[in-house]
């Protein structure tokens, strides 16, 4: 296991040490997968991203500021592809909740297949027969990470050559994966599966595998399905509209207040806070609501750490650690201290959007508000992210100029 260490320290300091490699080196070698422990061309900084121990605006200010525009602009696009998924998400929050419904429909047929239950245990162990795929598959467990290359073989070969369901296949990256998130992981997979640009899917294919593993792998090309077509056809209905963003409830001031930090933003000593009567500060850890199966320890342990260092910088007396499943002890700590309003950083939609809509009512029997504050990197962003990558990418310019960071 590479040590990510889960604070802010920790993430600074791998920004600082990527810096130099953003330019033309990472334009370069960014589609190189060196394999487990060389992973030097890509930054590996998504764990610190996902939870926003660094922050996206400044891994892209770093980046600007050390290369120039130009000479940057293929880590800032790869930077902004985060923020697309997620606000495209937003936009569209049936699509989490089909892949959510979806997924138990999944399981539930491994149940009552147990040809088909062998064939998941044997790719997930690592033991499909394909090489690359199961050295993969081993990464991805052992370590909590996967090169976004590998990431796109390794669901394309799920799909269409082990023809596995593609939702247990991002059930299984979202299980393991440090910087497991609900829309960057379920929408890649349907992107693969041709379900999020319909009918652009993305085929794996053996020189492609062999030249950007420097060799390290050389499947034969009889190994992987002759792909002619996505999934579409299993999401006859097509993809929903695209829905408003929700307008967070915003904290008033002056009110006897409890602040609190998830997984989603690690980051609350950034956002101004002084108006607020704030009594008490408590951590939910929510990463086991990922999955109806277990989730690796090291993604608790990662999310436990890094709540754990949010609460010292929020410098609001000792924390009060929480999981997500009993919301009685969230409700009486908030009536313990007073509490007229919880703040929390904006919670996106995924297993913790689910969890904020139940807390929300539970909170709400007791006159409680459950309030967030957002950023202006997602405000900025989001509102663009209705269509394809596309469409943003070509507003990135006046995205910058708007987040003053050009
Ligand atoms: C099937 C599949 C599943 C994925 N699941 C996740 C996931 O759960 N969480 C996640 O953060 N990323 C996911 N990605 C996107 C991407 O693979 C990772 O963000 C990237 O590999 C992280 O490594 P890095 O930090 O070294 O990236 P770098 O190349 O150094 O990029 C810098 C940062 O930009 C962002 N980024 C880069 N590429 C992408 C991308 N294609 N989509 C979204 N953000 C990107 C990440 O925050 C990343 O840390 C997935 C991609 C695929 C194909």
């Amino acid at each position: 296991m590479p040590c990510f260490a889960a604070t802010r320290a920790a993430g600074e300091e791998r920004l600082a040490r990527f810096t130099p490699r953003m330019g033309a080196a990472y334009a370069q070698g960014r589609n190189f997968d060196h394999g487990a422990g060389r992973h030097r061309d890509v930054s590996q900084l998504s764990p610190y991203l996902r939870r926003r121990l660094v922050l996206e605006r400044d891994a892209v200010a770093r980046a600007l500021d050390a290369h120039g525009a130009k000479a940057a602009e293929k880590f800032v696009q790869e930077v902004l592809w985060r923020g697309y998924f997620k606000g495209w998400m937003e936009h569209r929050p049936a699509i989490w909740m089909r892949y959510r419904d979806g997924l138990a429909h999944d399981l539930a047929t491994l149940e009552e297949s147990p040809q088909l239950a062998a064939r998941v245990n044997d790719a997930e162990a690592g033991r499909s027969g394909i090489a690359c795929f199961d050295a993969w598959a081993t990464e991805l467990r052992e370590t909590g990470y996967l090169h976004n290359h590998a990431r796109m073989w390794f669901a394309s070969i799920w799909i269409f050559t082990l023809r596995l369901p593609w939702r247990i296949g991002a059930d299984f990256f979202y299980r393991n994966l440090l910087d497991g998130d609900p829309a960057s992981n379920t929408l890649s997979w349907r992107w693969v599966a041709g379900l999020h640009t319909r009918g652009k899917f993305y085929a794996a294919e053996a020189a492609n595998i062999a030249r950007y593993t420097g060799g390290r792998f050389a499947p034969d090309p009889a190994q992987f399905a002759a792909v002619s077509a996505g999934l579409e056809v299993q999401e006859p209905e097509g993809l929903p509209p695209v829905a408003p963003l929700r307008a967070p409830r915003a904290p008033q001031p002056g009110l006897p207040t409890a602040l609190l930090i998830t997984e989603e933003d690690c980051r609350v000593e950034d956002f101004d806070l002084g108006a607020l009567d704030l009594r008490g500060v408590a951590t939910v850890s929510a990463s086991h609501l990922r999955s109806p199966r277990a989730v690796a320890e090291h993604v608790a342990r990662f999310e436990r750490d890094a709540l754990a260092d949010a609460t010292v910088r929020s410098g609001i007396s000792e924390g009060r650690p929480m999981g997500a499943d009993d919301l009685a002890v969230l409700v009486e700590w908030a009536l313990s201290l007073g509490a007229k309003q919880i703040v929390t950083p904006f919670i996106p939609v995924g297993p913790l959007g689910d969890w904020r809509e139940r807390a929300d009512a539970a909170l709400g029997q007791h006159g409680i508000a459950l309030c967030e504050v957002n950023r202006d990197w997602d405000r900025a962003i989001w509102p663009h992210a209705t269509a394809g990558f596309f469409k943003i990418k070509k507003k990135l310019p006046r995205i910058l100029e708007e987040l003053d960071l050009t």
